[in-house]
């Protein structure tokens, strides 16, 4: 298989209705597909350069290799396609990549530099053609909780597997509310595992596995030794959430770290946080799985996301903004709101209640409007990994690196070449 340049891949952000962090510690958690995404425009440049460079304007981060420079670390093809990455990172491979990233001091540049270079050199083999620019937008607010980073790892390892010949080329077109299982699909969510390791430190997974196979899922790590466990949550009951991003910027390393210092240093106390969070969510799951919430349904439903926030508090994960956004929904009667993500700023998610008034909402929104947040509708339950290619689309045609980097805005992007545009964009 020939790969046409320049192609796109795309990846959606998510939504943790219950169960961040606890995620991590091998507990249940829900999550969905979010309506934003982020967007990797593949381009070669017909020069014979031997450089690789990365546009990333989204974080102000613009930089490049020499490809004679990389340590080419791709396994061996053996006779299985789909070669799947060991449980850790790579600590020989780490080492190598040292002297690549030394000059980035940024923490946010250096995570997406790290992830990048770690599975470009995993994936693409060294025959991988010079002159290519990897040019990364995302309609989703970046270290927000939404997860931008899974995004972003996700549009990488589908590139770089697309790229080394690993996963075919993506053939069909899926129905939204389906989680993908095909093995490219699969593959994907392994190896974009890889690229949070990078950003993250201690990722649970969660995050890569709804950007790659899209929907609504159930998930459960179980250790290093054994696999999570993935289930599609077919029919999400429809759900009025508001998401509120506080704009208060943190990072999932950093708020995973806090966690489990206090996990170490409070073994007994925690332990019983986790396990109520677990309890949440397993309830949570079984109320979801109804088609409709009736009013007790719902009741329940807000009393968990209640508990849940409160259980976040005490792991100290949350943040006086996110605070205020709950203290001004409960003031107004709206709902029940909780962090989401990893929280310590970023996004709130509000479960409003059945039968506000308007004026309410409107009021809501003023006063959150006034604390310089920004609060949107979210719509769940989206397409995982996509891919955008000149041979099925015609979309990409005039499309350059410039192009893509002056995309105004997020209704600019997905204008211009969204998954919106059903009949041209392919699934794995
Ligand atoms: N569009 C993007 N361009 C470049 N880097 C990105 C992009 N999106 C995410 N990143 C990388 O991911 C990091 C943010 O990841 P982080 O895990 O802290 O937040 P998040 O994924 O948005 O939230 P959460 O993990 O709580 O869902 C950024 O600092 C950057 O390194
Ligand atoms: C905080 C966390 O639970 C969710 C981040 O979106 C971390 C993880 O599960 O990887
Ligand atoms: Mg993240």
């Amino acid at each position: 298989m020939t790969v046409q340049f320049p192609f796109v891949t795309s990846a959606p952000g998510k939504v943790i209705i219950f169960g961040e962090h606890s995620a991590v510690y091998n507990r249940p958690a829900i999550a969905a597909a979010l309506s934003l995404r982020t967007y990797l425009l593949v381009s070669k440049d017909e020069t014979e350069s031997d450089y690789i460079c990365l546009e990333f304007p989204d974080i102000d981060f613009h930089c490049h290799w020499k490809k004679s420079d990389l340590p080419f670390h791709m396994a061996p093809k053996s006779d299985t396609p789909h070669v799947l990455p060991p449980k850790n990172l790579d600590p020989e491979l780490i080492s190598d990549l040292g002297p690549l990233l030394s000059a980035i001091d940024s923490p946010l540049h250096y995570g997406a530099a790290y992830a990048f270079l770690y599975l470009f050199v995993s994936l693409c083999p060294r025959s991988t053609p010079g002159g290519l620019t990897f040019t990364m937008r995302s309609t989703l607010p970046i270290g927000a909780g939404l997860g931008s980073s899974a995004s972003m790892s996700v549009c990488l390892a589908s590139a770089f597997g697309y790229i080394g010949g690993h996963i075919k080329e993506a053939t069909f077109y899926r129905d939204s509310k389906i989680t993908n299982d095909s093995d490219e699909c699969n593959f994907i969510d392994k190896w974009s595992f890889m690229g949070e390791k990078c950003i993250h430190g201690n990722p649970s997974g969660i995050d890569n596995a709804v950007a790659s196979h899209g929907g609504a899922v159930m998930f459960q790590r179980r250790g290093n030794s054994l696999p999570s466990v993935r289930t599609a949550m077919r029919n999400l009951p429809p759900m009025n959430l508001l998401l509120t991003n506080t704009k208060t910027p943190r990072r999932t390393a950093t708020l995973v770290a806090n966690v489990s210092k206090l996990v170490a240093d409070y073994p007994k106390s925690t332990a019983h946080i986790l396990d109520a969070m677990e309890d949440i969510a397993r309830e949570a799951y079984n109320l979801m799985l109804r088609p409709f919430l009736n009013a007790n349904g719902k009741d329940e439903l807000l009393k968990l996301i209640r508990i849940n926030h409160g259980l976040l508090v005490s792991l100290g994960v949350s943040h006086p903004n996110l605070e205020r956004i709950k203290l001004n929904c409960d003031e107004l009667h709206v709902g029940e709101t909780k962090l989401t993500g990893a929280g310590g700023g970023g996004c709130a998610i509000t479960l409003l209640r059945d039968g506000i008034k308007p004026e309410v909402l409107t009021e809501l929104e003023n006063r959150l409007e006034k604390l310089g947040f920004e609060s949107f509708k979210a719509t769940l339950g989206g397409k995982g990994v996509g891919l955008l290619t000149t041979n099925d689309s015609a979309l990409l045609k005039n499309m350059t690196v410039k192009n893509f980097i002056n995309f105004k805005s997020r209704d600019n992007i997905e204008e211009s070449i969204g998954c919106t545009y059903v009949g041209d964009w392919r699934y794995w």
